[in-house]
């Protein structure tokens, strides 16, 4: 269990941390999403015990961390730039956290659980090999395995698959959670990728300029998103925002009048608002729910299905539909669109100062 409180770092002017709360539970596989310079990284070390933070409070497994240097805290800790021994082989390299004295395992052990990662992580036939004739890919896969062949309170993963393409990535993303060790062990995993997160998240952290914005599961980040930003970094093509105002009896309508939905909306008449709504929430033609009215603009294949990019008004909106739905589409055709109320979602503009956030239960 991996617990920070009022977490702040500074580096000279720059805030890197700004009280940041974390929770990650017993055996839990937690990703920390955001963006470059958010503070990921420096959340990690702070746990790891390699930042000392400017105030707050680091808790593993409920005991306060303050004054424990980085060897004694016994988590794992895997770095985007890795630090591997180039002369000696890829075996070696795995073997060796097993052979300091806090982890020494019986040979067989060791061999069963280098054995056992080096299979998952597609390196078991370059054991042999030297590092240092490695490709970077695989070089990464063994800086990972490295981390998680050790027994670890908890293992720390900066983008451990950031340098895979992405064949291999997602095929690594399906494996990681399949080691034995990471289903046992609580793991903190960084990362910039949306997809990344979704596929392996139990539980997402959102971080945003040194502090979380949002904890959940994939469907409380995807269906209940905190902000506009929180549901714009979640799904290709991203989702459509269409501004307006409330009316008086709690619709919505665009800011060129093109577009009038019956919400219920809980917020004050007047109220300067963007509608979300997901391309694949969207759909061709009427159906149950509301019912949009605009011209086609433009579409574009992506493999089975396609993206159709509809003008409603002065704006635009995305959805996307199965091929043969948008067979015949052509420029300028007029279309229906319907989505369903439950998909819709509202929330406050945009402000200069910060995104809009959600509006609703
Ligand atoms: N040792 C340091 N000295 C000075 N500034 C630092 C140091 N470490 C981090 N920072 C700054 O703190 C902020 C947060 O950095 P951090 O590396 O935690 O972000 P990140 O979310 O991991 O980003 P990335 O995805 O690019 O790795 C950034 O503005 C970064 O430049």
């Amino acid at each position: 269990m991996i617990r920070l409180r009022g977490v702040s770092k500074a580096f000279g002017a720059v805030r890197a941390l700004d009280g940041l709360d974390l929770d990650v539970r017993e055996g839990e596989f937690f990703c920390l999403l955001g963006p470059s310079g958010a503070g990921k990284t420096t959340t990690l070390k702070t746990v790891a015990g390699l930042e000392v933070p400017d105030a707050g409070t680091v808790e593993l497994d409920g005991k306060d961390q303050r004054g424990v240097e980085p060897y004694d805290r016994g988590v794992a800790m895997c770095f985007e730039s890795y630090a591997l021994y180039p002369h000696k082989s890829v075996y070696d390299n795995l073997a060796f956290p097993l052979r300091s004295p806090r982890h020494r395992l019986p040979a067989s052990r060791a061999r069963e659980r280098i054995g056992e990662v080096a299979e998952l992580l597609g390196i078991a036939g370059l054991l042999d090999r030297s590092v240092g004739q490695l490709s970077n890919g695989q070089r990464q896969r063994v800086a990972l395995g490295r981390v998680l062949v050790r027994p670890a309170r908890a293992f720390l993963l900066d983008e451990p698959l950031s340098h895979l393409d992405a064949k291999l990535r997602q095929q690594m993303r399906a494996e990681l959670k399949a080691i034995g060790s990471v289903r046992r062990t609580t793991t903190l995993y960084v990362t910039h990728d949306s997809v990344e997160a979704l596929a392996l998240g139990d539980r997402i952290g959102v971080i945003r300029d040194g502090r979380i914005v949002q904890t959940g599961t994939r469907e409380e980040i995807w269906y209940r998103p905190h902000d506009t930003e929180v549901a714009r970094a979640f799904g290709r093509p991203r989702i459509n925002l269409l501004p307006g105002t409330v009316t008086p009896g709690g619709g919505f309508r665009s800011a060129d009048g093109a577009v009038e939905l019956d919400l219920g909306a809980r917020a004050a008449p007047g109220t300067d608002v963007l509608v979300g709504a997901r391309p694949r929430d969207l759909a061709l033609g009427e159906g149950p729910g509301h019912t949009l009215t605009g011209t086609v603009y433009v579409t574009e294949v992506l493999g089975r299905s396609v993206e159709v990019t509809v003008r409603l008004g002065a704006q635009h909106v995305a959805l996307v539909v199965p091929r043969g739905e948008a067979a015949g589409l052509r420029p300028d055709d007029p279309v229906r669109l319907s989505v369903r109320p439950e998909n819709l979602l509202l929330f406050e503009a945009d402000r200069p100062e910060r995104p809009g956030r959600r509006i609703g239960p």
